[in-house]
């Protein structure tokens, strides 16, 4: 498989600022190095707090690096550049409803994305919207719902169709899953393997879930206290994992605060 996605030597340093004291460096991400394939998953897992959110937001460009760079097809991924970065990787959030704009349409929300993305005439725009409705298993009708008009299940459907309605590369998904029940849980893990085959699209995973893990990653990036400590195929680490820590995420998912 070819390489898409390059990360080298990504890392991320916050200022925590106290008052009118000077502000104490936190490295919430040191250097992390890792390629991903066409098509493939990877799951990222770690403890709170062990810097997921930080990698996950940097790859989607939510958050600038402090160093290092992110190669997509070997070009370099320009931080600040969002319509380059929007294009090619989008993000969906556990908070499917937070992250919807409450006063605005489905429709709209997805012509939002592809107005700001893409030359597409006005009916090119809108034919695209209903047919991406149609593959995350909405109805063209629901193009004029709002977002509080929907179940928790078609609320995160709708956050996938308007992340996949630009034909990104790679979708970033941190915690999507937590919070639906499981029955609609199922539905939406076979929704995105489904369209990773159809779409060709690499997703990258944060979740706590062992379970989800197995089902869905080709490979695991084990975090630890901001450091990437295991990185593999899922197999491998599943039979042979070399750190104690993430014998304990694949068991159950949970790591007690004294690791
Ligand atoms: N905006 C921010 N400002 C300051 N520090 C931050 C910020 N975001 C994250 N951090 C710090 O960076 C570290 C890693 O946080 P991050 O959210 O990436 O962890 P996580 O593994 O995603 O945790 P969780 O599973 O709880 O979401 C933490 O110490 C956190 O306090």
């Amino acid at each position: 498989m070819s390489c898409l996605l390059e990360v080298k030597g990504l890392y991320k340093n916050y200022i925590h600022k106290s008052g009118w004291l000077p502000g104490k460096r936190v490295c919430a991400l040191e250097p992390i190095s890792f390629t991903l394939a066409k098509g493939e998953s990877l799951a990222v897992m770690g403890e709170t707090g062990s810097g997921k959110t930080t990698l996950a937001k940097l790859i989607a460009g939510a958050e600038p690096p402090s160093g290092g760079e992110i190669l997509l097809n070997g070009e370099r991924l320009e931080t600040g550049n969002y319509r380059q970065r929007c294009r090619h990787i989008r993000m969906i959030f556990q908070d499917s409803l937070g992250s919807l704009n409450p006063q605005t349409t489905v429709g709209q929300q997805l012509l939002e994305s592809l107005k700001f993305n893409t030359d597409l005439s006005n009916q090119e725009q809108v034919d695209r919207v209903n047919e991406t409705l149609m593959k995350v298993g909405l109805l063209p009708d629901h193009f004029f719902f709002y977002p509080h008009m929907l179940s928790s299940g078609q609320q995160q459907r709708v956050c996938i169709a308007r992340a996949i309605v630009i034909n990104p590369q790679i979708i970033v998904a941190d915690e999507a899953l937590v919070g639906l029940d499981p029955s609609v849980r199922a539905q939406i893990i076979n929704l995105l393997l489904d369209l990773q085959q159809d779409m060709g699209i690499s997703f990258i995973f944060i979740s706590h879930s062992p379970e989800i893990v197995k089902h869905v990653a080709d490979k695991i990036l084990i975090m630890h206290r901001g450091k990437m400590i295991e990185f593999g195929k899922t197999s491998e680490l599943i039979k042979n994992p070399t750190e104690h820590v993430t014998e304990l995420l694949l068991q159950s998912g949970i790591i007690k605060n004294q690791l």
